[in-house]
């Protein structure tokens, strides 16, 4: 620790395309969707997080709710600052922490162009940290799991978050190979709004369907464990009246088949491209599932069943990758692989 060190407050932050974590001193001190309400007028934002997420999809004409993030990278660089802004001052800072300077650690898609992380270094600084650092989310997610990233040993994982699937192979401290696609947990949920459109005839909004996705989602069509068939509520798409419908896991299965086959595709070819030693590392630790899509019933035994090997699932795979932003961030000095300029 340096004389000074008091002076420099570390966070680490998992800037996601769904939910942004914070954690400072171990603990998670901010956990909140990512969107954003913003009077269009003024420019103004109204609310932040979870205040935001209640107002969407039911703003009138003077409110939008902007999710910043789209992706896994910034969409609007404008409510991104403002959002990592709000954020860092939802964190209840210590009195004598109030001048000391910020120091960041902040996880960023594998897959991600220099562009777009300039645009994440950019909103952190205007945020005010005075130091940036950038972690890829894979080594993150492999780091929040508790694998010895730094082994001469190969690690498959795979972090399926909202917007993007991670797909990497880690030896000795680096990715030996990636694959990063645009098909993750926001899919999933697209699909089934689309699904109850032209099924059903019945019109629901993003927050019902992933609620649909939540509590009866499902990679199979028959599990060990069913959940209940669940009662939808929306619009109907010929009478313009509120209906309600009952939906089954097999049917959500059927309608997230696509997403969930486009994924299974490219950890095909992610192992295709792994070269041999690793390959045999793989062969006997499996495949390692993190991030919130992961979370979706019966996909880790679908992945089994299509790759045949071993998947195990982190353990609270929502925060996998925060765990090891923030692991990272107590390493600055002695991990590589930290992305510094
Ligand atoms: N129980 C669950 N079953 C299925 N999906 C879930 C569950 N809980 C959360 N999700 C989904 O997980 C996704 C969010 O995951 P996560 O927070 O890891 O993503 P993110 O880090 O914000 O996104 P990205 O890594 O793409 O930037 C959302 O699509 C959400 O609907």
């Amino acid at each position: 620790m340096g004389l000074f060190s008091f002076l420099t407050q570390d966070i680490a932050i998992d800037l996601g395309t769904a939910n942004t974590l914070i954690i400072m001193d171990d603990k998670v001190v901010v956990d909140e969707p990512s969107i954003v309400a913003r009077d269009i007028q003024t420019g103004k934002i109204v609310a932040i997080g979870k205040k935001a997420r209640q107002m969407h999809g039911k703003t009138h004409k003077l409110i939008e709710t902007v999710r910043p993030l789209q992706d896994g990278v910034i969409a609007d660089f404008q409510c991104a600052e403002q959002m990592i802004r709000g954020m860092i001052k939802m964190i209840k800072r210590r009195k004598s922490l109030f001048n000391s300077s910020l120091r960041m650690v902040i996880c960023i898609p594998s897959g991600i162009t220099e562009v777009e992380k300039r645009a994440v270094r950019d909103s952190a600084e205007h945020a005010g940290a005075k130091e940036v650092y950038l972690i890829h989310e894979p080594m993150a997610a492999a780091i929040g799991i508790g694998i010895d990233v730094e082994e001469p040993m190969g690690n498959m994982i795979i972090d399926i978050g909202g917007g993007t699937s991670e797909i990497a192979v880690i030896a000795l401290g680096g990715i030996v190979s990636d694959k990063s696609i645009r098909v993750a947990g926001n899919d999933f949920t697209s699909d089934i709004e689309e699904y109850m459109r032209r099924q059903h005839n019945i019109l629901v909004g993003e927050r019902t369907a992933e609620q649909i996705k939540i509590e009866v989602g499902s990679a199979l069509p028959e599990l060990d464990n069913p959940p209940e068939d669940f009662a939808v509520r929306g619009r109907d798409l010929m009478t313009g009246i509120p209906k309600e419908i009952i939906v089954s896991y097999s049917e959500i299965a059927h309608a997230l088949d696509k997403s969930i086959a486009k994924i299974e595709e490219a950890i095909l070819s992610a192992l295709e491209m792994t070269p041999p030693e690793l390959s045999a590392d793989i062969y006997r630790t499996g495949i390692y599932l993190a991030g919130g899509g992961s979370m979706l019933r019966g996909l880790d035994k679908r992945m089994s069943l299509k790759t045949k090997l071993p998947v195990h699932i982190a353990e609270d795979p929502l925060r996998a990758v925060a765990r090891g932003t923030s692991i990272a961030l107590k390493n600055i000095n002695r991990f590589q692989f930290l992305i510094r300029d």
